[in-house]
């Protein structure tokens, strides 16, 4: 087999001869591009064809899968392997929505525990939807505030708006910022008789969440009565004696492992809120549809893996072609914060700097994620993607059918606008192009000349378009796993641990260091002038 390095090295060579590849010639030139380069699973289609790459391009990639070991790396998650070697972890949010056999984590079967996490968040979930779990004053709950951060606030609440034509429970509501604006707008607008307060935190110390949840907890007290608490309160979390201690029932706590990321958790107990909103059947559709793309990446070829496909042209992008940045571009209203969840999915595991053994990376590694859902995005940040001097590659996901059928025209404009904008930024407008549109417009010769290179569009920009039948529990479910596989796949073609984050510590200790600086309590010395002057600058304009 060939060396990594090797490996790395052709497909470099490779890019070096591609200065004259051009995507509309490639189009032109192979009716059969679309069917070359793009796979399916079931109604789900990833297509590539629109991405500077060649049979001989996908071909160096996957020697390069091979090399880094991508098919040996899966298989050893899968197989409940301490993947997660900085934190002695296994890494098997998968098993939570495995159905079947059993999932070995330190020789042990987790399986048991996982149904049975499951059973008893279900039961919860009907008791708060039927109405048989009440408040404190006997009133039935009608709103729920999940109060988290991370991994324990963007899963549910991207689900939650994605599935809102499935939703047929209590209204949600979502606190994460440790700005007091958070929760006060959204407390403001609740009655705490009829309002159930979830905290979310995988390790039940993240100060935002805690911070919250005292909020919400003297809220309560002090309109209900301390005594009223444990019926408006529910937990979910790891760390079972710090639920405890804050004074939630044992009974309201919802358990998940060690071996379930926070940015992979919203298959676990963290999905609360998204069952009690969609129901506990609509859920378990999502985990099917998790499961499906779960068992396609085990067992698909990598020429037909979408997962695979999509981390290798997302590898070529960003480590071949150098381009630093990737848009996720939903045209879907309800995935408006499917960008911001993967956002998290992607830059927390792959924004890293150092090999498995701790050695400095010698490629890049994650891009940075950002979108916004189309049409808007049209009307913003467009330009920069068509006319800018950056290539930023898009992923642009759709659905054939939305789920207004009466509002038809709306979604039949709303897919053509996606497949224009894939189409424009592939096919451009040449000079002559733009100069002859301006003529035909009865502009004169020297204004058409003055005017064209305005609107010239150097096209040849790649994108890639996810498309499925339409958005429901089961297709999201399967999205979003396609997208965790993606993450893995690149991770492990960087060489680099996806599932630590230890870059989001040192903030979080100079926060700690600073608070009571802030507060007054302790002076700046020893900081830097410009944390110190700040400081001061506060302190001055809260005095007046
Ligand atoms: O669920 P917790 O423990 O409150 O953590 C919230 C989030 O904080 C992080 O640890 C990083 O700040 C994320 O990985 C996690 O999703």
């Amino acid at each position: 087999m060939i060396a990594y390095a090797d490996a790395l090295a052709a497909l470099r060579e490779h890019r070096s001869r591609f200065h004259s590849f051009d995507l509309r010639e490639a189009f032109r030139t192979d009716p059969q591009r679309f069917s070359r380069f793009s796979a399916s699973l079931d109604d789900l289609t990833l297509d590539y064809s629109k991405c500077a790459v060649t049979d001989e391009t996908m071909r160096l990639l996957a020697q390069l899968a091979e090399a880094a070991g991508v098919a040996g790396r899966r298989d050893a998650m899968f197989a409940g392997e301490e993947i997660n070697i900085t934190e002695h972890r296994a890494v098997l949010h998968t098993a939570l929505r495995h159905s079947g056999g059993p999932v070995y984590c330190k020789g042990r079967d987790v399986m048991a525990d996982v149904q049975a996490v499951l059973a008893a968040m279900e039961e919860f979930a009907s008791g708060i939807r039927s109405g048989s779990l009440k408040g404190a004053t006997g009133k039935r709950f009608t709103d729920v505030v999940n109060i988290g951060i991370g991994g324990s606030d963007l899963g549910p609440c991207m689900a939650t708006l994605a599935l809102a034509p499935y939703h047929d429970g209590p209204a949600l509501h979502y606190v994460s910022n440790v700005d007091a604006a958070h929760i006060a707008d959204t407390l403001a607008r609740l009655d705490p008789e009829t309002t159930l307060i979830i905290v979310a935190s995988k390790t039940f110390t993240t100060v935002e969440t805690m911070t919250n949840a005292a909020t919400a907890r003297r809220w309560v007290a002090e309109k209900l009565g301390e005594e009223a608490v444990g019926a408006h309160f529910a937990a979910v979390s790891t760390a079972l004696d710090k639920v405890a201690a804050f004074g939630i029932d044992q009974s309201r706590v919802f358990g998940f492992w060690d071996w379930v990321g926070g940015r992979y958790s919203v298959w676990s107990a963290i999905g609360l809120p998204l069952m009690i909103a969609v129901g506990p059947e609509n859920f378990r559709k999502m985990l099917a549809g998790a499961a499906r793309m779960d068992e396609h990446f085990r067992e698909a070829p990598f020429g037909q893996n979408l997962p695979v496909l999509l981390g290798l042209v997302g590898f070529w992008h960003r480590v071949i072609c150098g381009y630093p940045s990737r848009a996720i571009i939903p045209y879907d209203q309800r995935l408006a914060r499917l960008p911001a969840y993967l956002q998290q999915l992607d830059m927390e595991s792959n924004g890293k700097r150092v090999r498995l053994d701790g050695s400095p990376v010698e490629t890049p590694t994650g891009p940075i994620v950002w979108g916004e859902p189309g049409t808007n995005g049209q009307h913003a940040f467009f330009q920069l993607l068509h006319q800018g001097t950056d290539v930023i590659p898009v992923e642009f996901i759709v659905a054939a059918e939305g789920h207004e059928p009466e509002l038809r025209r709306h979604h039949d404009l709303l897919v053509a606008n996606c497949l224009a904008q894939a189409e424009a930024l592939m096919r451009g407008r040449t000079l002559e192009e733009a100069r002859a549109q301006l003529l035909a417009k009865g502009m004169s010769e020297e204004e058409a000349e003055w005017l064209a290179p305005h609107r010239v569009f150097p096209g040849n920009r790649p994108s890639v378009t996810i498309l499925y039948r339409k958005l429901d529990p089961f297709a999201l479910g399967r999205l979003v796993a396609l997208y965790e596989h993606r993450v893995f796949v690149e991770a492990a073609l960087f060489g680099i641990n996806a599932f630590d984050q230890w870059g989001v510590e040192l903030g979080k200790e100079l926060a700690t260091e600073l608070l009571p600086v802030v507060e007054g309590r302790k002076d700046a010395l020893g900081r830097d002038s410009s944390t110190a002057g700040l400081v001061q600058r506060i302190h001055a304009l809260r005095k007046g």
